[in-house]
């Protein structure tokens, strides 16, 4: 028995900026995922569990549960990341709903899951592909507001942590988004009639509305990059104290991150961190651990306080 953490940013515009960051910046980015990467090969993981949000590519307003376990998932491809099903453990998958259900917890489940650049990003930077290992998917919504306090994501990634450290595995869990970052992804209130409809029911849009879509996230961070896009500003205090909590140990900091406050000082899709927080109480269910890895800048070009951690309980090799 054994666990092990990974958290890092995800940002479509890794691969697509028109206006990339510095080259020194790149190669300090490229640093940090060599870092996880090699530290994901030495600790050769048997599971993996990933907490990531989705951007209105598999979750809609038609029914937005807070999180939600995939039996089955399907990438769809979107900014040029693999496209194809997921290497699910269903067992596993399965196992992990009843556990969290009889810890208490109304986890959510799907048999089709759809995820997007945000659960294939960490899984193409630290094992190449979508299919390297068994994985267990877990959505955590963090771009469709309201939120649920924060205080139940802990639960919910503590109780999927007591379960994975009983097992017999090398479990790597990882988080996937964050940190203060203000993308244009429409918000409800503010969202037009027809962009509306897109966020009940925007299953499978045809190529040029997922062309558009993606025209807009691009051009708005070279725009954001120049200093002439109407984003909120990254905010690097909060996110290194953000981080700060995450190495604490201690998950009970994470229960005073009220929603409203977060949209307000870190952006609406600072909501991203929730996969951070289920992960950090996944791995603190297995006892204390030790952060090993620690890389953070703001990065515009990407629109993203863009940070990266590994962790693993402490006294273990
Ligand atoms: O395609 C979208 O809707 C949003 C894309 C996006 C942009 C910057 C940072 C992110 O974390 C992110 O997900
Ligand atoms: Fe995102």
């Amino acid at each position: 028995m054994s666990l092990a953490l990974i958290a890092m940013s995800h940002s479509p515009l890794l691969h697509t900026a028109e206006l990339p960051p510095a080259p020194e910046v790149r190669a300090r980015v490229d640093g940090a995922f060599e870092a996880i990467h090699a530290f994901a090969a030495e600790y050769d993981p048997t599971l993996v569990v990933v907490f990531a949000p989705d951007h209105y590519n598999g979750f809609f307003y038609d029914l937005m549960p807070p999180f939600c376990v995939g039996l089955a998932a399907e990438a769809i491809g979107d900014y040029g990341t693999e496209a194809g099903p997921l290497s699910v453990d269903e067992a596993y998958a399965l196992a992990v709903v009843r556990h969290a259900q009889q810890a208490d917890i109304d986890m959510t489940l799907s048999r089709r899951m759809e995820v997007d650049h945000g659960a294939v990003q960490p899984l193409e930077t630290l094992f190449g592909g979508l299919d390297a290992k068994p994985v267990v998917p877990v959505f955590v919504n963090g771009v469709a507001a309201p939120f649920v306090p924060m205080r139940r994501i802990r639960a919910m990634g503590q109780a999927v942590g007591d379960y994975l450290a009983s097992l017999d595995e090398r479990v790597l869990v990882i988080a996937s988004g964050g940190l203060s970052h203000d993308p244009p992804v429409p918000q409800w209130d503010t969202a037009s009639a027809g962009v509306r409809e897109g966020l009940i029911d925007g299953r499978h849009p045809s190529p040029e509305a997922r062309e558009a879509r993606q025209r807009r996230v691009i051009e708005g961070a070279a725009a954001f990059a120049r200093g002439e896009a109407p984003i909120r500003d990254l905010n690097p205090d909060w996110d290194r104290a953000f981080m700060a909590d995450c190495a604490a140990g201690d998950p009970a900091r994470f229960d005073a991150y009220e929603a409203e406050q977060m949209t307000e000082d870190a952006g609406h899709s600072s909501h991203e961190v929730r996969t951070w927080v289920a992960a950090f109480s996944a791995l603190a269910a297995a006892g204390a651990y030790e952060t090993t890895l620690e890389y953070y800048e703001a990065i515009p070009e990407y629109i993203a306080g863009f940070g990266v951690m590994a962790a693993r309980t402490a006294g273990e090799r």
